[in-house]
């Protein structure tokens, strides 16, 4: 089960509460069996299953039975979560590296599990902060990996170590620290090979590198698709050297987030990174609240707000705020909003971490909707910087003047630019239909809601707090209702403002979004339409 599906199936099971007249010991053995049901199908181990289960039960039962039953749902909703966060945060801190001497750490994990990779992304960060790294290749087992290794160490203009001339592991491991150290390195990160848990003699040669590296810090990689084995696997590598601290890798858009706890109670280290895809900066530091958060579906704002600062989104916020309370929203717009999401990553991580949105989706694939988004703007790309901008002419011979030409203005790009376009852009017709039959309904939408001044995010603040049923309806009608549909019907809209409006006020964050005044969770809300 994929991180987003676990929440929806927590709050499934947490909703059948609500509507439950009594809330009595069955009905809560009912509730957490399903959670518990849920937990074992995205890989969270069977032991910790179960503690957890004894745990929360003893929690929620303490309190009386007669608590209302929306209450007791939110009980248990506040159990499940601090109880994941307590899994997940072990009493030990990973090492913390010192400025001006050398900080050795050693990355051990199964074959494939990442480790490379993650040793780049790793390297990347600290040198970004300013620290001396450098990187030891001591896999000789895999016979790329060393090739692996140099390519990023070029790409991210950082030195490495290897010889592959040497079949030693261990010789490998004890001259590329050496060097390093003496080179005043601060901070040095080997590579060893990737083994498996059966495999005893490759067990004791990453103990004998251990011995001659001398690490600060042993960390454990671990891949989060390979399943309920993750316990197993992590509970052998702790067996054999220190693991002092855990980076999970491949928790991207379809990968199952309940191996992370598995690790953690197996190894009883605390998980300091988490890799989301294959390029360097692709890494995120690990918060217990905020995983818990994705992994129940709750979202994950601080994440998301991160994210949204990195993307840049911020710096144009002003402008597209003047032109949204202009009521414009053309075709550029669009593309721009669009330009943002995928510059803030993939979007299944997104979909993660805005409360909400993954339940809007039901279901639906955020991967091939990262396509279609691709596919779009692949489709803007192809049309010109009028079309762009709402002007839509054709050039024809000029009646009146022989040999002259003039512009025939039209409200929308004719059928014969689309078909153009559309090939242009390697797409079929029927995608480009949809792409402007979007920008139109937002268009549309912000354009209405452009008249009833609620494109003023200051005014829409106001609304919110003085009669938010009112800002409601005039939402609601102004939205196409199949848009609204899709975004989960107007409840489940009431209840994203609200959240927003608590988590530190809904017009600072739309506007910081990128979305100005308009609808989250549409690619293209915000802004009003342009007439011309
Ligand atoms: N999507 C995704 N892919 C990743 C991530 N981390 C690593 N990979 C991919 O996983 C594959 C294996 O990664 P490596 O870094 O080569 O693994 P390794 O542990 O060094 O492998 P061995 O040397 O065989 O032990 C590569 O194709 C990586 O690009 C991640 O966070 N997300």
């Amino acid at each position: 089960m994929v991180l987003q599906e676990l929440g929806s199936k927590i709050n499934g099971a947490l909703s059948k509460l609500n509507t439950a007249s009594v809330v009595d010991e069955a009905a809560v053995d009912s509730v957490l069996k399903e959670i518990a049901g849920a937990l074992l199908m995205s890989d969270v181990n069977v032991r910790t299953v179960a503690e957890m289960r004894t745990n929360i039960k003893r929690e929620v039962m303490q309190d009386s039975i007669r608590a209302g039953s929306t209450s007791k749902a939110k009980q248990i909703r506040n159990a499940v979560f601090n109880e994941l966060v307590r899994l997940l945060s072990p009493d030990v801190d990973a090492y913390r590296p010192v400025k001006g001497k050398a900080n050795v750490f050693m990355f051990v994990g199964l074959q494939g599990s990442g480790k490379t990779t993650s040793i780049a992304k790793f390297a990347n960060y600290w040198a970004r902060k300013g620290w001396k790294t450098a990187m030891v290749c001591c896999d000789t087992f895999r016979a790329g990996a060393l090739d692996q290794m140099k390519q990023n160490a070029i790409k991210l203009r950082i030195p490495y170590f290897g010889n592959p001339l040497e079949a030693d592991p261990v010789k490998l491991a004890e001259e590329g620290t050496k060097h390093f150290r003496d080179e005043g390195y601060e901070i040095i990160l080997v590579d060893t090979s990737g083994r498996h848990q059966q495999e005893a003699e490759l067990f004791e040669e990453m103990e004998q590198v251990m011995d001659v590296v001398e690490p600060d810090e042993v960390i454990f990689v671990m891949d989060s698709t390979i399943g309920q084995a993750v316990a197993d696997q992590a509970s052998a590598f702790k067996k054999s050297v220190p693991v002092g601290s855990v980076i999970i890798t491949k928790l991207d858009g379809h990968a199952k987030g309940g191996g992370a706890l598995s690790a953690v109670a197996a190894t009883n280290a605390p998980i300091t990174f988490i890799g989301t895809g294959e390029h360097f900066d692709e890494m995120e530091r690990f918060d217990a609240r905020s995983f818990v958060s994705r992994l129940m579906g709750l979202g994950d704002m601080r994440g998301f707000m991160e994210k949204l600062a990195d993307s840049k989104a911020l710096e144009k916020s002003p402008e597209m705020m003047e032109r949204l309370q202009k009521g414009q929203f053309t075709l550029r717009d669009l593309r721009d909003q669009f330009k943002t999401i995928l510059n803030m990553g993939s979007l299944g991580q997104l979909v993660s971490m805005i409360p909400g949105l993954s339940q809007m989706m039901q279901g639906q694939d955020p991967t091939a909707a990262q396509k279609n988004i691709e596919g779009f703007m692949n489709c803007f790309d192809s049309m010109t910087e009028d079309e762009l901008d709402g002007i839509y002419r054709t050039r024809i011979p000029d009646p009146k003047l022989p040999g002259k030409y003039t512009y025939v203005y039209e409200k929308q790009i004719s059928e014969s630019r689309l078909r153009r376009i559309a090939k242009g852009a390697g797409v079929p017709l029927q995608r480009l239909y949809l792409l402007i039959q979007q920008h139109k309904q937002f268009e549309g939408m912000v354009g209405k809601l452009g008249k009833k001044g609620l494109m003023n995010d200051q005014r829409m603040q106001q609304q919110m707090q003085r009669n938010p049923n009112q800002l409601m309806q005039q939402l609601q009608s102004s939205m196409d209702p199949r848009m609204l549909q899709q975004m989960g019907g107007m409840g489940n809209m009431m209840e994203m403002f609200k959240g927003m409006t608590e988590g530190g006020g809904m017009a600072d964050m739309m506007k910081q979004m990128g979305l100005g005044g308009g609808l989250p969770g549409g690619p293209g809300a915000g802004r009003g339409g342009r007439r011309r």
